[in-house]
């Protein structure tokens, strides 16, 4: 099975139009976040993270990114309120990267981008049956966007890269239970938000983006560590590193980016 999409210069964020043509739809992610050019709505409240009874399960290396899933059968690890009229059940958190520093987010802040970018995913399990079917609907996920900065080591974020050994290659899994995805979060968790989509292919316009505008700090080795992680899988004798994964932000085409902090 080939690669049918990748982040390199024959299959990157540049083509994917001619597989998914979406690409150059009217809700594209990521975006340029101008804050002064976003509007102010009293109306959106906090977003509330009921994330306790969360239970991770695996953690895997899907050949774009490292992925922690979580068991969604039911509604324990929930987002709600901001502007989301139901709860919306997390899948899933994976990352974004550079090669190095201050580049590897997707969402930029007034053209400034972040070393990389942590993305929270649930799902609208009110109205939809499965994450499949949501994934395809114009309200069916809710994507909660943390920045990452470099400084000080992240005390909890060891967790994942010590872990990060275990899926080197593409395809690879390995068990990841009981991590609490709350201990990555800002102390505020003021936000912007947006109508968008995935950031890769499909690419489906099916996204509320809730895009937090404080980053966490990590530090350099920590991201280092994230740049271990291999493109390609165990069988193939090309070894490429996973970096640069991040799409550049897409046209805002006339949508209206609110902010919910005072
Ligand atoms: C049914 C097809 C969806 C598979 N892909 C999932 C997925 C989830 C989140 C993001 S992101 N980077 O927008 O948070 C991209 C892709
Ligand atoms: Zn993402």
């Amino acid at each position: 099975t080939g690669n049918l999409w990748g982040y390199g210069k024959e299959d990157g964020p540049s083509v994917w139009h001619k597989n998914y043509p979406v690409a150059q739809g009217d809700r594209q992610s990521p975006i340029d976040i101008v804050p002064h050019q976003a509007s102010h709505d009293p109306s959106l409240g906090p977003v509330v993270l009921n994330y306790d009874q969360c239970t991770s399960i695996k953690i895997a290396n899907n050949g774009h990114s490292v992925v922690v899933e979580f068991d969604d059968s039911d509604d324990r690890s929930v987002i709600r309120g901001g502007p989301l009229d139901n709860p919306y059940r997390l899948k899933q958190f994976h990352f974004h990267w550079g090669v190095k520093g201050c580049h590897g987010s997707e969402h930029t802040v007034a053209g400034n981008s972040y070393a990389s970018e942590l993305h929270l995913v649930h799902w609208n399990a009110v109205k939809y049956t499965t994450f499949g079917e949501a994934a395809t609907a114009p309200d069916g996920l809710a994507v909660l966007g943390i920045f990452l900065q470099t400084g000080d080591d992240h005390r909890w974020l060891n967790m994942i890269t010590d872990a990060l050994y275990t899926v080197k290659f593409k395809g690879s899994a390995a068990d990841f239970k009981g991590f609490n995805p709350k201990c990555l979060l800002p102390s505020s968790l003021h936000y912007w938000t947006y109508l968008g989509s995935l950031t890769t292919p499909p690419l489906h316009e099916s996204v509320i983006w809730i895009v937090v505008k404080d980053p966490i700090t990590v530090s350099e080795k920590q991201l280092g560590k994230l740049r271990t992680l291999l493109f390609t899988g165990e069988e193939e004798d090309q070894r490429t590193r996973m970096e640069n994964n991040f799409r550049p932000p897409q046209l805002l085409k006339g949508r209206n980016v609110l902010w919910s902090f005072r």
